[in-house]
């Protein structure tokens, strides 16, 4: 062998070599491409049954390593095929987003839907649909809708007053009416009962039971009220038609006794005058003697007649006044009970009369309820003592009136600071107590201190001189194992704290 054969022989063995490698990698990139377009058959498999039975037929012609010139025609209308999906995908897209909006906006009409839902709904609606880039962005968006209809379906399918909802606020509000209205002797169980059902249950369903009988009470009592004062009115009206009655008797009685008296004196004045003519004419003692002994026999009889009924009328005269003493006596009696009975109201009545505020009785009976509540819920109840600082002085200087006012101003200052769910009372003399159902200690520091410089900036004016006036105030927040007196103590401790401490201060105990 030469050496030109042994050359050949290496280069060939070198191409062959060369060729087998190539012939490896092609098969190896063959097989890849084919896997990664079969998958990616696979991946649109569903979509379309023309196009799935294509994708097949072309996963089978990769499988079975045709060659590339067999697999172009497949591969054509494969892409025809896709082109025409991708058309009909556009068409789906544009006809979803339009579904949808139309669905959203119909959401959007319907009533009930939550606040907050019909927030979100709108972005939605506005921003989020008008992002979306590929279908499966719109799964995530459908899931949002359908529980915006799942939340307002369910709103809607709640009754509106189910009979489990709380509605404390309306129990409190329930509680304080209950506690302006005064009510007779005899509901006082059933109007307690009434109060402990409020403070303990503030169910929709019990608020409305509690309701319904406090209206009853109120009927009942008005109903009742109203007939009291027809019938006093009907008897004051009989009393006096009666006493009108011996009024116009006894002037009857006095005229017609008039008229028989001024008859006898004339007859006396005619017999007297009679008299003195036949003394005059008579001519002897003895005739004259006969003549005055007839006329005075007949005068004194005229005089006892006159002095008879004089007696009878004065008798019957003092009868007469007895008896109208006695309707005056009636009508007086009748009046006075009932004035008697209107000052018992008042006096039941939970008002303060000079500050118009709720007075001490109503303060205790709202504090009882506020702390039955606080013990049920556990919820945060700030309690607050408020007093005028150097009152005594404001009286001292410039009279009891100016004092007065000052309370009353002072009074109505307090009632304009504080928020609705709140109760302040006139706790007595210049004291007053302040109650912050749901309010904790630290968050009622920064109104407290604004209720202070409220006071302290009213513009008060005494003796022409100008005068500031403050208050001082303890508060306290009630706390697990108090008592309504315990907790009361140490707001009221508090309230020393802050006189002693300078006055014009908020001071608190924890
Ligand atoms: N004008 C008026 N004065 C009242 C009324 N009720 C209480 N007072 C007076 O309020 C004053 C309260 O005085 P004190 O309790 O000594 O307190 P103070 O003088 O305000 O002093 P500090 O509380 O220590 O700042 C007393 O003089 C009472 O007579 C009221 O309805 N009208």
């Amino acid at each position: 062998m030469t050496d030109k054969t042994v050359l050949l022989e290496k280069k060939l063995s070198q191409a062959i070599s060369a060729r087998k490698t190539l012939e490896e990698a092609k098969k190896t990139q063959v097989s890849m491409l084919s896997d990664f377009a079969t998958r990616l058959s696979f991946s649109c498999r569903g979509q379309d049954v023309a196009l799935d039975n294509q994708l097949a037929k072309f996963r089978s012609a990769l499988n079975k390593g045709m060659e590339i010139e067999q697999l172009t025609p497949l591969i054509e209308t494969t892409i025809a095929q896709l082109k025409q999906q991708e058309a009909v995908y556009e068409a789906n897209e544009r006809a979803l987003t339009t579904h949808i909006q139309s669905a959203g906006k119909q959401l959007q009409k319907l009533k009930g839907l939550p606040d907050d839902t019909r927030r979100k709904l709108r972005h939605v609606l506005d921003h989020e649909l008008g992002d979306i880039k590929a279908v499966s962005e719109f799964v995530p968006l459908l899931e949002k809708i359908l529980q915006f209809y799942m939340q307002t379906l369910q709103a809607k399918a709640a009754p509106e007053f189910s009979s489990s909802t709380r509605n404390p606020e309306l129990a409190i509000e329930l509680l304080s009416l209950t506690n302006e209205l005064v009510f007779e002797e005899d509901v006082s169980e059933q109007i307690k009962q009434i109060k402990q059902s409020l403070s303990a249950d503030d169910s929709v369903d019990s608020l409305l039971d509690n309701s319904v009988s406090i209206i009853r009470i109120f009927a009942k009592s008005i109903a009742r009220e109203r007939q009291s004062a027809q019938g006093f009115l009907v008897s004051l009206n009989q009393t006096l038609e009666e006493l009108h009655k011996s009024i116009v008797e006894t002037t009857n009685q006095s005229k017609s006794v008039n008229h028989e008296v001024s008859a006898l004196n004339k007859r006396i004045e005619e017999k007297i005058s009679t008299l003195n003519h036949q003394t005059q004419q008579a001519t002897s003692i003895t005739e004259l003697k006969q003549l005055v002994d007839n006329e005075l026999k007949e005068l004194s009889k005229d005089l006892i007649e006159r002095e008879n009924i004089e007696r009878r009328d004065k008798e019957v005269l003092l009868q007469s006044f007895d008896k109208i003493n006695d309707r005056i006596n009636l009508l007086e009696t009748k009046v006075t009970n009932y004035k008697k009975r209107l000052n018992e109201q008042k006096f039941k009545s939970l008002l303060d009369g000079l500050t118009k505020l709720p007075n001490r009785a109503a303060f205790d009976d709202r504090y009882n309820q506020e702390f039955h509540l606080f013990e049920v819920h556990n919820s945060d109840v700030t309690l607050v003592v408020i007093d005028v600082d150097h009152f005594k002085s404001i009286n001292d200087k410039y009279g009891h009136s100016a004092g007065d006012k000052t309370l009353q101003v002072i009074a109505r200052a307090l009632k304009k600071s504080i928020r609705k769910a709140d109760f302040i009372a006139r706790y007595g003399g210049e004291e007053f107590v302040l109650l912050m159902p749901g309010m904790p200690l630290s968050s009622a520091q920064s109104p407290l201190e604004k209720i202070r410089n409220t006071v302290k900036a009213i513009p008060f004016r005494f003796k022409e001189k100008e005068v500031q006036i403050t208050i001082s105030l303890g508060a306290t927040q009630l706390k697990k194992g108090d008592t309504p007196l315990t907790a009361f103590d140490r707001a009221d401790n508090a309230l020393y704290d802050a006189k002693n401490s300078g006055r014009d201060k908020l001071c608190i105990r924890e």
